[in-house]
């Protein structure tokens, strides 16, 4: 599966959002939206999992320091279905980093502080149509 990255550093600051529109494959077995400094080092890994990895319909979201995954959490909610064409909107503050869905909103702790997301990449069984700052 294709992963779109952006190349070049962004520069998104606390209470900016990065809007990913997009549409989850019919088939998907997963995808994953990260955000952070760089590859190595993600505010966010969200990945909604439909059947992947040993899990069915779960959202995993987690973060990861110089190439070393921190602890998973594992969100209750799991408002994707195959095939739907859909909008995540993240923004992040000093303590949190949001993800909101028309329908649903997670919160996943900013564990390393990040000041600024620099990074961004989709990749997964997810067709990227659009991508806005805002
Ligand atoms: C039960 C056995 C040991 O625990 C498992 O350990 C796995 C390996 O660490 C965990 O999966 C990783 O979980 C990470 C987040 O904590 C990431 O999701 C990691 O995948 C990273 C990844 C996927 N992809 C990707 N690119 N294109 C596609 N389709 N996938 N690129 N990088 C997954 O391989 C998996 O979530 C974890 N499961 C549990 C229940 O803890």
């Amino acid at each position: 599966s294709l992963a779109c990255y952006l190349s070049g550093k962004l520069d998104v600051e606390p209470g900016e959002c990065i809007k990913v529109k997009g549409k989850i494959l019919s088939d998907a077995k997963g995808f994953a939206v990260n955000v952070g400094k760089d590859s190595s080092t993600l505010m966010l890994h969200f990945n909604p999992r439909f059947d992947c990895h040993g899990d069915v319909n779960t959202i995993v979201c987690n973060s990861k320091e110089d190439g070393a995954w921190g602890e998973e959490d594992r969100k209750a909610d799991f408002p994707f279905q195959h095939g739907d064409k859909i909008e995540i909107c993240i923004s992040f503050d000093a303590t949190e980093v949001k993800v909101k869905l028309p329908e649903a909103e997670f919160e996943f702790p900013n564990r390393m502080g990040m000041e600024k997301i620099q990074y961004l990449a989709v990749e997964g069984d997810f067709k990227v149509k659009a991508i806005k700052f805002s």
